[in-house]
């Protein structure tokens, strides 16, 4: 469960988040949409412990958070194949199970033939699969996906969309996804926040 409670916060002069309340409960799926610069990141990050608020509460219980940026954040200097070997022995996963796992989710993410490529030769949509493999090879209990899918072509939009609600479904995590592209979330969520004004605004059911 995640909880927040009437949480604040400021980057200097400037309050980004102001009196935010959100549960997030496991199994649920949320969109979160909103203007450029309403916040929506920032939620994310407090979410995932890298920002703490000026005030108020933000108690996250889930056992394994997992943060998708929009951009891959691949380690440049390791394969495709190392990094989810590497995020995969950092999440305690037992070195026997690792290259089976490794292997399973590049292949769901059409990846498998780009396993000992660098990052380097990737292209922008199949680096960002590689961190969505990355991410989801730790079977998270809370995926927060912050517009992981912008670099990528409609089709596969669709398809990875498709496989983070389809794993969340199968393992009862909880998602929560930002998008400029409301459509991109019909399938993939069952409700959507409107974060505006440093406040979520609306808090409305998402038709598929
Ligand atoms: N580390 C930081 N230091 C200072 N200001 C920041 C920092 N992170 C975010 N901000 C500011 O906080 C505001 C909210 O940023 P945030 O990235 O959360 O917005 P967003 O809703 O995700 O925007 P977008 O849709 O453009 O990604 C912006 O004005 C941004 O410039």
């Amino acid at each position: 469960m995640l909880e927040m409670r009437d949480l604040h916060l400021s980057f200097g002069p400037r309050t980004v988040l102001d009196g935010i309340h959100l549960d997030v409960r496991p199994g649920e799926r949320i969109g979160v949409i909103g203007p450029s610069g309403a916040g929506k990141s920032t939620l994310l990050r407090l979410a995932a412990g890298l920002l703490r608020p000026d005030s108020g509460t933000c108690r996250n219980s889930f056992l394994r958070t997992r943060l998708v940026f929009q951009d891959p954040r691949l380690l440049p200097w390791r394969s495709v194949a190392a990094n989810l070997d590497i995020a995969l022995r950092a999440g305690g996963v037992p070195a026997g199970e690792i290259a089976a796992r490794r292997d399973r989710w590049l292949a769901r993410v059409g990846l498998s033939d780009a396993a000992h490529a660098w990052p380097g030769e990737l292209s922008g949509g199949m680096a960002q699969r590689a961190a969505l493999a990355r991410a989801l090879a730790l079977e998270p209990d809370l995926l927060l996906l912050d517009e992981p899918f912008s670099a990528l072509d409609p089709a596969m939009r669709a398809d990875l969309g498709k496989l983070c609600a389809d794993q969340a479904r199968a393992t009862g995590a909880a998602l929560v996804c930002i998008s400029h592209q409301p459509w991109e979330l019909a399938g993939l969520v069952d409700r959507i926040l409107h974060v505006a004004g440093g406040q979520v605004r609306v808090q409305a059911a998402a038709h598929a």
